[in-house]
C-alpha cells in the first residue's frame, strides 16, 4: 500500500485561485480591501521568512498587507500601543502577530490586545475559548489549515482515536479541541508524557506538533494511521521520523509542502472572512 499524500501546497495553490475571484468580488460589490496587518518583533530570520511569506500570499490573492516590523528591544508596552492604533485603524481587517517574539515581551499578553474581530490569526484566549465551546471564532492558523485539509482528502475523523503531541497556545491545544469538536477522541501528549510510544501505538490519527525534530518515531505508528507533521526544521524534518511509513500508513503530510502551505492560506482565509463581515 502506498500513502495518500496530503499535499498542503497543490490545495493551498488552488485555495489562492478561489480567494482571488472572492476577493474581486468582494470588491466590485464595493466591499473594503482586505488588509492584512503584520507584525514582526526582533531578528529571528526564520520569523522573517514566515511573514514575508504572508505578505507575498496577500499580494497574490489581491489583498493588502500593513507591515510593520519593530526592533529586538521592543517593550511589551511599544507593541500593545502598535496593537491599539491597529486595532483601531478602520483599513486593518486581521491583525498578525509573528510568534516567537524576544522574551522581555509578555506575548499572551499583546495576542490577546488583538480585537477580536481582527484575531484572524486565532491567537487570543477569547478565540480559543469561543471556537473550543463550538462557537464562531476564527481558529488559530496552523490547527485551522490542518482541518480544511484533513476536509479536502476526506478523512474520516468522527469515532477516531487522534493523538496530538504537543500542547502550545497556538498549536497542540486547539488542534485537540478541532479533532474533539469533529468527534474525534483525542488524546494530548507532550514532551513529558512517560508512555509516548504505547499512546502513539494506538492513534487512528497521529498530530505530531511538539517541535521536536522527529520526536515521534516511525515504528510506534500503526499500519493504516493518518500522520499529520506540523514540525518544519532546518533540513525538511518534521516531528515525525517517516522511515518506511510511505509503504504502510493511509495518508501522510510531507514535509515541506504538506501543513505549512496551509497555515498561510487560514489566515489569508480568515483575513478575507473579516473583511466579508464588515462589508
Ligand atoms: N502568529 C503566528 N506565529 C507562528 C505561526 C502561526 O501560525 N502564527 N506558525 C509558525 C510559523 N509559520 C507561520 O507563521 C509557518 C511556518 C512554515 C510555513 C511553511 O509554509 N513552510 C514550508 C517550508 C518553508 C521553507 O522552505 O522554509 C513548508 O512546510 O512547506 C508556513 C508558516 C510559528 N509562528
Amino acid at each position: 500500500m502506498s500513502a495518500l499524500i496530503l499535499d498542503g501546497k497543490a490545495l493551498a495553490l488552488s485555495r489562492e485561485r478561489q480567494l482571488h475571484m472572492a476577493v474581486d468580488k468582494l470588491l466590485a460589490g464595493g466591499g473594503i480591501k482586505p488588509v492584512l496587518a503584520t507584525i514582526l518583533v526582533g531578528t529571528d530570520p526564520a520569523s522573517a521568512t514566515y511573514v514575508q511569506m504572508k505578505v507575498n500570499d496577500c499580494g497574490r490573492v489581491g489583498m493588502g498587507s500593513l507591515r510593520v516590523d519593530m526592533p529586538q528591544s521592543t517593550t511589551t508596552a511599544e507593541l500593545l500601543d502598535v496593537i491599539d492604533n491597529l486595532n483601531n485603524d478602520p483599513q486593518v481587517c486581521g491583525i498578525l502577530l509573528q510568534h516567537p517574539v524576544p522574551e522581555q515581551i509578555n506575548e499572551r499578553a499583546c495576542f490577546d490586545a488583538i480585537a477580536i474581530k481582527k484575531d484572524v490569526d486565532g491567537v487570543t484566549t477569547q478565540g480559543f475559548g469561543l471556537m473550543a465551546m463550538g462557537e464562531q471564532a476564527f481558529g488559530s492558523a496552523t490547527p485551522a489549515g490542518i482541518m480544511t485539509l484533513l476536509k479536502h482528502y476526506d478523512i474520516e475523523l468522527s469515532g477516531k482515536h487522534a493523538v496530538v503531541v504537543g500542547r502550545s497556545p497556538i498549536l497542540g491545544k486547539p488542534m485537540a479541541a478541532m479533532l474533539l469538536n469533529a468527534n474525534a477522541t483525542v488524546t494530548i501528549c507532550h514532551s513529558r508524557t512517560v508512555d509516548l510510544a504505547e499512546q502513539i501505538s494506538r492513534a487512528d490519527i497521529v498530530v505530531g506538533a511538539v517541535g521536536q525534530p522527529e520526536l515521534i518515531k516511525a515504528d510506534w505508528i500503526k499500519d493504516d494511521a493518518v500522520v499529520v507533521d506540523a514540525g518544519y526544521h532546518p533540513g525538511g524534518i518534521g516531528d515525525i521520523e517517516k522511515t518506511g511509513l510511505e509503504d504502510r500508513v493511509a495518508a501522510l503530510t510531507p514535509v515541506p509542502g504538506g501543513v505549512g502551505p496551509m497555515t498561510i492560506n487560514a489566515l489569508i482565509s480568515q483575513t478575507l472572512e473579516a473583511a466579508e463581515r464588515e462589508a
